[in-house]
């Protein structure tokens, strides 16, 4: 019987491992994590590592916010501590995949440490990335786009990537496998992130002039997309694209760049996130410059934390920096999010923005700017007595909101400002707002004012 053994229990691999005992009745699955090892017997880790014949990695590699590298390069310490717990234990040939998204070359960092220490035990490294979404995780891993695996040109590691191909052969039809060399599995992983972002920001950046112009984004969009060469998917404009990846992922790419002399490359890449940045700031002096250019003791309502819909995930969510925004111009926040709770929000709010150009120790935000927030559970209690409100989450519940009562209940003149561009603008200028929607033909009320605060 195979034995497969993942290392990391997190969003990857815990649902990676349920699908495949799922559709694998017939190979033994474990999961070994080691926040959960400081509860369970470490005598039962190292045995499933030990024995699997299929070892996944599936560790976080968040970026680097010291040393060489800081702000930019990813931090592969938890691999490097995975590698060398395999290296301890192992007693038989493994096959050691990295799930998890690392620079271009990490499979010969890990072969090298894996080799040095070997006892005469043979190992292939695969490259297998994941290319799932938060929310639809589960979805994605039974009807996957492609799956992709690198490995070795030499006969030993063909035949690794034969072993790997028989697992997801059980669920996903030969014709999705894509098989490939090592660098380009994982430069795959990390060109497909930027790809997605890249799609945000030029969308957003568009925004930006159908403001300016008169022309409207979603139209754009429709009309661009339906160019089968371009297609439809991800060109939603928003306030800015978050999440623990896209951000984390191009600047791991900008790094290698860098490290390979490849300057114009690095900042081409690079402007994404500075377009990702720009867009947040935009949104921050809307809100301020319509508003009579400050927004000092006002009350705005927040209704949306999280960094999309269906997750309470708040990793480098656009809420942070607007919330920061507003927060610096001494408005009085009332944030609402369905799944995020409110110790979350207050550490994510605490902390000071990390500035990935001249990194520096996180430090925390002064108590009184803490004392300029509060965290409610309803949007209508966000909103009542409040002179603005700003979308910064598409949750559904935010579409059928009754907003004739919280009309009723706000300061006048009563401002929303979508950064999603959920609701529909029009009805709710009938009612009374003051309305922008981002890339949307502007308000009359905001066309006289400037559009930087
Ligand atoms: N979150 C997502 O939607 C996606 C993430 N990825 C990539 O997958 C990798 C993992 O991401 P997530 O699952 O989100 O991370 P996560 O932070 O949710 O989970 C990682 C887990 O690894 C454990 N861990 C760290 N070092 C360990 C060690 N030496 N031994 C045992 N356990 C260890 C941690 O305790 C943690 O539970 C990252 O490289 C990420 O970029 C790829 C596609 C989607
Ligand atoms: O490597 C990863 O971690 C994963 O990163 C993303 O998945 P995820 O971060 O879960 O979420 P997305 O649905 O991609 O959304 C990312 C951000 O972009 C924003 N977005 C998305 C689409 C769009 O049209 N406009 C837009 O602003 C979302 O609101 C969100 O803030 C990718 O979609 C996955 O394929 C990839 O595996």
């Amino acid at each position: 019987m195979v034995k497969i053994c993942c290392i990391g229990a997190g969003y990857v691999g815990g649902p990676t491992m349920a699908v495949i005992a799922f559709k694998c009745p017939a190979i033994e699955v474990a999961v070994v994590d080691i926040s959960v090892a400081r509860i369970a017997a470490w005598n039962k880790v190292e045995k499933h590592v030990s024995e699997a014949d299929i070892i996944f990695v599936s560790v976080n590699t968040p970026t680097k916010t010291r040393g060489l590298g800081a702000g930019k390069a990813a931090d592969l310490t938890y691999w490097e501590s995975a590698a060398r717990m395999i290296a301890d234990v192992a007693k038989n040939d493994k096959i050691v995949v990295e799930k998890s998204t690392v620079p271009v070359k990490t499979a010969e960092a890990i072969e090298k440490i894996l080799t040095h220490n070997s006892n005469g035990i043979k190992y292939q490294i695969l490259s297998n990335p994941e290319f799932l979404a938060e929310g639809t995780a589960i979805r994605d891993l039974f009807n996957p786009d492609r799956v992709l695996i690198g490995g070795r040109e030499t006969p030993g590691g063909q035949k690794a990537i034969q072993a790997l191909k028989e697992v997801y052969a059980h669920w996903v039809p030969e014709d999705r496998i894509i098989c490939t060399n090592l660098w380009s599995a994982e430069l795959s992983k990390l060109a497909a992130n930027a790809f997605l972002a890249q799609r945000i920001s030029s969308v957003n950046a568009m925004s930006a002039l159908c403001e300016a112009t008169g022309a409207d984004v979603t139209q754009v969009s429709h009309a661009v997309g339906k160019d089968t060469r371009v297609g439809s998917k991800f060109l939603n404009a928003s306030v800015g694209f978050g999440g623990s990846c896209f951000q984390k992922d191009i600047l791991s790419l900008v790094y290698i760049c860098e490290c390979n002399g490849l300057k114009e490359v690095a900042n081409y890449w690079k402007q994404v996130i500075q377009v990702n940045d720009y867009q947040k700031n935009r949104f921050v002096n809307r809100v301020v410059s319509s508003m009579f250019n400050t927004v000092s003791g006002k009350k705005i309502a927040i209704l949306g934390f999280a960094f999309k819909k269906d997750t309470g995930d708040t990793r480098e969510t656009p809420a942070i920096d607007v919330c920061k925004g507003l927060l610096g111009d001494n408005a009085n926040l009332s944030i609402y999010d369905p799944q995020v709770t409110e110790d979350q929000i207050r550490k994510d709010l605490s902390m000071r923005k990390f500035d990935w150009d001249n990194p520096i120790h996180l430090q925390p935000m002064s108590p009184t700017v803490m004392k300029q927030l509060s965290v409610v559970w309803d949007a209508y209690a966000a909103t009542k007595g409040a002179h603005g409100l700003c979308l910064l989450t598409e949750w559904d519940e935010f579409k059928t909101l009754d907003f004739k009562k919280i009309y009723d209940n706000m300061q006048k003149p009563a401002f929303v400002f979508d950064g999603r561009n959920i609701i529909d603008e029009q009805k709710l200028r009938e009612i009374g707002f003051i309305v922008y929607s981002i890339g949307k033909p502007l308000d009359g009320w905001l066309k006289d004012m400037p559009a930087v605060a």
